[in-house]
C-alpha cells in the first residue's frame, strides 16, 4: 500500500483527496494535515466522512510525515511549501503540490504574479508540470509534481492540438473563463458570502490574474512560440465546475473537420479527456465529481476564428483527482486507478 499523508487535508482541494483516496484499492492515508483543527477528528470538519474515516487531524509537520508517507499531497495556500521544501526531504518522499509554488519556470514570474518571494527556487526545475496529458513521460520518474491550476488545465487542454499545430495566431487567443465558488477555497471571505454570489455573475481579475502566465506559458511550449493573451474567469453561483471558451484567429482556413481530426488524433486515447460530438456544447454538470474534462471546437468562417470551448470539475481534474492522476504515474499503477469517477447528476 502506499502511504499518503496530506498537508491542507481540511480545505476543500484537501477534502476532495480524501474523498478519491478513500476509494483507491492502493492507498492509505496516514496524516490528514491541518492548521485549525488539530487533535479534532477530521470526520467531525467533514461529516459526510462520519464512519468512514477514524483519524484525526494533525499538525503539518513535513520533517515528521516525510518520515511516514511514500507521498505527501499538498493542498495548501500558495507560498506554503515553497517555504518549506528542501532537497532532503525530497530525498525522503515524494511531493504532489496542489499550489503554484513551483508551476512557472521563471521566478521573476512567479514573484510578479503572486506578490511572494520564492524561497527555494533551487526546486523549481526540478518540478514537473503535471498536466498528465502532456507530460506523461516526465511525471513517471519525478519526486516533485506542480500539480496545474485549475484554469490553466481546461485552457491548455482545450487549445492545445490547435497550438501544437500551429494553426491559430497565438496573440489573437481570448481565454473567457467561469468558475463556481469552490475554486475560492473554504477559507471566509465576504466576497464568497451567499448573498454575495448568489443571482450574480461578475468578472475578477480582469487582465491581472495569477493564471495567465501559466496559461501563456503551457502554450507556449506547445506552439513553440511566446504567448501573450487575455484571461478573463468570471465567478459563478454554483459549488462546482469551471468552463472555459477560448477565441483565436485562424492563420489559413481550416475546416472544422479537419481541426476536429487533429483533436482525436491528441486525445482518442486519453481516458480524461473527451471530445464532444460536432455541435455539443461542453457543460459543467456534465462532468461534475468525474476527472473528465469535455473539449468541442467550433469554427466561425465569418469571422475565421477558431471558438475552443473545455468544461471541467475544478476540484477533480482541476485540483485532487489530477494529482491522484499524477501520484498513479509516478508510482507506476493504471492512471486511472481510484478515478473511475462517473460524473454525478443533478
Ligand atoms: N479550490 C480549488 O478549486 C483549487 C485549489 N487549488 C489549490 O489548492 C490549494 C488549496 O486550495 P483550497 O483547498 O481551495 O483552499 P482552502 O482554503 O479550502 O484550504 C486551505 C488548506 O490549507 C490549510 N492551511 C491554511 N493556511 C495554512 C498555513 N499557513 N499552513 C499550512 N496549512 C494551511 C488549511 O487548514 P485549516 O483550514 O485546517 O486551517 C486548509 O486545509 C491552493 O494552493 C489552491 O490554489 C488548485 C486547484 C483548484
Ligand atoms: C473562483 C476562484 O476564486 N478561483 C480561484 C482559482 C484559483 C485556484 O484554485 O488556485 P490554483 O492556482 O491552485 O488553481 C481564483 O481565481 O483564484
Amino acid at each position: 500500500m502506499i502511504k499518503v499523508g496530506i498537508i491542507g487535508a481540511t480545505g476543500y482541494a484537501g477534502g476532495e483527496l480524501v474523498r478519491i483516496l478513500l476509494g483507491h484499492p492502493e492507498v492509505k492515508i496516514i496524516w490528514y494535515g491541518s492548521r485549525s483543527y488539530i487533535g479534532e477528528e477530521y470526520a467531525s470538519v467533514y461529516r459526510n466522512m462520519f464512519e468512514l474515516v477514524e483519524g484525526r487531524c494533525l499538525d503539518d509537520n513535513l520533517e515528521e510525515l516525510a518520515q511516514q508517507a511514500d507521498v505527501i499531497f499538498t493542498a495548501t495556500p500558495q507560498g506554503y511549501l515553497a517555504g518549506i521544501l528542501t532537497k532532503e526531504l525530497l530525498a525522503k518522499t515524494k511531493v504532489v503540490d496542489l499550489s503554484a509554488d513551483y508551476r512557472i519556470k521563471d521566478v521573476a514570474t512567479y514573484e510578479q504574479w503572486y506578490g511572494i518571494s520564492h524561497q527555494s527556487m533551487e526546486l523549481i526545475n526540478e518540478a514537473v508540470y503535471g498536466l498528465c496529458e502532456i507530460n506523461r513521460e516526465q511525471i513517471k520518474g519525478a519526486r516533485l509534481i506542480a500539480n496545474p491550476g485549475c484554469y490553466p488545465t481546461c485552457s491548455t487542454l482545450a487549445i492545445y492540438p490547435l497550438a501544437k499545430a500551429g494553426l491559430i495566431e497565438m496573440n489573437t487567443l481570448i481565454i473567457d473563463a467561469k468558475s463556481g465558488t469552490s475554486g475560492a477555497g473554504r477559507g471566509a471571505k465576504v466576497d464568497n458570502l451567499y448573498c454575495e454570489v448568489n443571482e450574480s455573475i461578475k468578472a475578477y481579475g480582469v487582465a491581472s490574474h495569477r493564471h495567465t502566465p501559466e496559461i501563456e506559458e503551457q502554450l507556449s511550449y506547445a506552439s513553440g512560440e511566446a504567448v501573450v493573451l487575455n484571461f478573463t474567469p468570471h465567478l459563478v453561483p454554483m459549488n462546482r465546475g469551471i468552463l472555459i471558451t477560448a477565441y483565436g484567429t485562424l492563420k489559413e482556413k481550416v475546416s472544422e473537420e479537419e481541426i476536429r481530426s487533429l483533436y482525436e488524433e491528441h486525445y482518442q486515447q486519453e481516458k480524461f479527456v473527451r471530445l464532444l460530438p460536432s455541435g455539443q456544447c461542453p457543460e459543467t454538470r456534465w462532468v461534475k465529481g468525474s476527472n473528465y474534462v469535455d473539449v468541442n471546437v467550433k469554427v466561425d468562417s465569418r469571422t475565421n476564428r477558431v471558438i475552443m470551448m473545455g468544461a471541467m470539475d475544478n476540484l477533480v481534474k482541476g485540483a485532487a483527482g489530477q494529482a491522484v492522476q499524477n501520484m498513479n504515474l509516478i508510482f507506476g499503477l493504471p492512471e486511472n486507478m481510484g478515478l473511475d469517477l462517473v460524473p454525478m447528476f443533478p
